[in-house]
């Protein structure tokens, strides 16, 4: 591994500061601790990466290519998790990158890490999605830790190669986090646990996981306060884990059930307090869905480049059939649907990193991006033919690799939900918006209105004057 940089070496971050945006002064606020790295100095529309964001995209790729790239077919064919690969991975910073610098870490923003998500799954989605999910597991952590919490756990996880998991989706509870039925009861200074997850990825890796469950019996009670998230070892007794489930595809990854049978997990592991797990959880989806959307691009972007190589090789009718219009035109869509799924993933990192609600932005690039990685890798097949179908070309376990997009981290169908969900949000604000204006009598013909984020743009023409007012809709009503 010496040919590769460490990315501690590349991080020189400045000091954490308030971010001047546009109009209005945002502050920076969630607990990863970053600033944002991408703004231009007017706050103007920039698509360009930083410096120190291409180094890191460029060695997650070099890294990519000469670790993962190699291997994938072997251990998706062996179905095991790669541990040497995770180690290398782990000495040179690309696992346990938003570990604030406060806590010995690279302090990482969200943008930062799917850009080495998206290097990673162009090289094998079964690797990306086991190595990368230690930080799913670690991000509840960040997110809600307290100091003494972040010290033990982020030490752990930056003294030796270890890895974290997320316990949150049961054998009757997937999409609809709010029905899980593992239970935790307070009895003197530690809840005893009871209960089994399902999915979980790196389950049987894993030294400790985030785990979620019910500490209200009453089922009426809002979900915002009736489920608690703990740290809990994975060497306690009461611990069973499951089988490692054969899957479809992204076989290199880990994924197990786990079973909580009386286990006992000390008070001081509860994250923030009773009753705090579910929006932690929700939180944490908010920072890893972009992953996931970067992941799909990662996987839409390989089969685009497969299915050039082969188009520009392979002869049919005396030509190349790169030079036939139907397959220039698959070729076309794949490429729309990689660059598209580029940005929007950006965007929700962005977002994220601005200090800003990102759900929106979050689920709309996760819903795009996994439609992108299984059209891509499914059209990559077409375009190789028979070919394609066979093991020994690289598209087929594209194609298999890209359909649990659809499925983790939420489906596409909950991502769709939480898109109208946000998408009202906004509609009804604006209305809202308008009538308190209307009511103090600030309303007139010349009003616009225009979403930014949480944040509305209010513009009135008032005795020649532009008046631009940056308003923040902290109610409903
Ligand atoms: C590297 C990658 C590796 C990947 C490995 C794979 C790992 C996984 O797949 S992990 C499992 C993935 N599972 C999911 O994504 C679950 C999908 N489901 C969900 O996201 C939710 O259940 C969802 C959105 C449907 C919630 O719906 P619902 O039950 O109706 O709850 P809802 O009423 O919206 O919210 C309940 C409370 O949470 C709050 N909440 C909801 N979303 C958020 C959020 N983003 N941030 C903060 N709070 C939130 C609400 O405000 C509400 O609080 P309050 O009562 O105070 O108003």
């Amino acid at each position: 591994m010496a040919s590769l940089m460490k990315f501690s070496n590349l991080l020189k971050r400045p000091n954490i500061s308030p971010v001047i945006c546009g109009s209005g002064k945002r502050w920076h606020n969630h607990s990863t601790g970053h600033q944002a790295s991408s703004e231009t100095s007017d706050g103007g529309l920039n698509f360009d990466l930083t410096a120190q964001q291409i180094e890191i995209r460029d060695l997650a790729r070099k890294f990519s290519k000469e670790e993962i790239l190699p291997k994938a077919a072997e251990f998706d064919k062996k179905m095991e998790f790669p541990w040497d690969i995770f180690k290398k991975a782990w000495e040179i910073g690309l696992v346990n990158k938003h570990i604030p610098q406060k806590y010995g870490g690279l302090g990482m923003n969200n943008l930062e890490g799917t850009l080495v998500t998206e290097e990673l799954a162009y090289a094998c989605g079964g690797m990306q999605s086991g190595i990368l999910s230690t930080e799913l597991g670690q991000i509840p952590l960040l997110l809600a830790g307290n100091d003494q919490q972040k010290k033990e756990y982020c030490g752990r996880l930056l003294s030796e190669p270890i890895i974290a998991a997320f316990c949150v989706t049961e054998p009757g509870a997937g999409s609809d986090v709010g029905s899980i039925k593992t239970t935790a009861v307070k009895k003197g200074d530690e809840y005893i646990l009871n209960g089994q997850k399902m999915w979980i990825t790196n389950g049987g890796n894993a030294s400790f996981y985030f785990v979620l469950a019910r500490t209200d019996p009453d089922l009426t009670a809002p979900k915002s306060k009736s489920f608690t998230g703990f740290l809990v070892e994975s060497d306690l007794k009461g611990v069973i884990i499951g089988r490692k489930e054969v899957m479809m595809g992204q076989r290199a990854a880990d994924t197990r059930g786990i079973t909580f049978e009386d286990v006992r997990v000390p008070k001081e592991n509860v994250l923030i307090g009773e009753g705090a797990g579910f929006k932690i959880a929700m939180e944490s989806f908010d920072f890893t869905r972009p992953y996931a959307a970067a992941g799909a691009v990662g996987v839409a972007q390989r089969a685009l480049d497969e299915a050039t190589n082969y188009a520009l090789e392979r002869k049919t009718f005396g030509q190349p059939i790169i030079n036939h219009q139907a397959i220039a035109f698959l070729i076309a869509e794949m490429a729309m649907d990689v660059e598209l799924g580029r940005l929007a993933y950006y965007r929700g990192s962005w977002e994220y990193d601005q200090g800003k609600s990102n759900s929106y932005y979050a689920s709309i690039a996760k819903a795009f991006a996994s439609d992108a990685a299984n059209k891509a890798a499914s059209n990559a097949v077409q375009v190789f033919g028979g070919n394609g179908y066979n093991t020994e070309y690289p598209v087929e376990k594209l194609m298999r690799d890209a359909k649990i997009y659809h499925i983790y981290e939420g489906t596409s169908q909950i991502q769709r939900l939480i898109i109208t969900r946000e998408h009202l949000k906004r509609v009804k604000m604006g209305l809202i918006l308008k009538r308190k204006l209307y009511n103090a009598g600030n309303l007139d013909a010349g009003i616009s209105l225009q979403c930014v984020s949480e944040y509305w743009i209010v513009e009135t023409v008032n005795n020649d004057k532009t008046l631009c007012i940056e308003v923040k809709i902290v109610a409903l009503d």
